[in-house]
């Protein structure tokens, strides 16, 4: 089995789901957490100059989702077929380009930008979780109704949305509330023994 060190600053957000991909197989791995002071020296040894990156036997490979990708194969949950290997990654993709919707909200509420909060919300963010859970729930329903995104069994995209419905619960009101069959797979995902283990026992962050 490679040496596996993720590196990624002390937070959940792009580098929550390898960890629980880690987790979730019995692999071990070093859960590297890099603080802003020691990024100064880093960065500049990074392929691409940011974080996460994923070194395996010292060899580096960036971006948070080839990462889980890559993970998520090796460890058997990036789905049972290339078919569902695609829909894992449609609906991550999806994620991505409601993330980038999200940014200036975000980075307002973690205190990084000017803005009005309340008018943000109003016009950015509720538009945005509704347009992408009003997706993620019929996708639920068309692989049916069965507790997973993707096939009949957990995939790193059940983490990586279950993950991120934490994260938004923090900042917004009863975010799925109209979504019954997201909220299933968040409840299956995020009580499934090893997640609920990790989940546990992770460091506390805001995100
Ligand atoms: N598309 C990249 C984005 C990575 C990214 O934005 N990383 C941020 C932390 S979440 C970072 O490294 N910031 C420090 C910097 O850019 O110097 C991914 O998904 O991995």
């Amino acid at each position: 089995m490679p040496f596996y060190k993720l590196s990624y600053f002390n937070g959940r957000a792009l580098g929550e789901v390898s960890r629980q991909l880690f987790h979730l197989s019995g692999t071990p791995f070093e859960d590297e957490r890099v603080t802003a002071k020691e990024w100064d020296d880093l960065k500049g040894t990074t392929p691409f100059g940011q974080l996460p990156v994923l070194y395996v036997d010292g060899k580096p490979l960036p971006q948070s989702f080839a990462i889980a990708r890559y993970l998520a194969k090796e460890f058997g949950y990036a789905g049972k077929t290339a078919f569902e290997e695609a829909w894992a990654d449609a609906l991550a993709d999806q994620f991505k380009d409601y993330l980038n919707e999200m940014k200036p909200f975000m980075m307002l509420v973690y205190g990084f930008g000017d803005g009005d909060k309340d008018q943000m919300k109003k016009d950015i963010a509720l538009p945005a979780i509704n347009k992408l859970f009003t997706i993620l729930e019929k996708a639920a329903k068309d692989n049916g109704s069965n507790g997973h995104f993707v096939g009949d069994s957990l995939t790193w995209v059940d983490l990586l949305i279950s993950d991120h419905i934490g994260i938004l619960e923090a900042i917004v009101s009863n975010p799925i509330d109209s979504f019954p069959l997201v909220q299933e797979i968040r409840r299956k995902t995020s009580t499934h023994p090893k997640v609920k283990k990790w989940i546990d026992k992770r460091p506390a962050t805001t995100f």
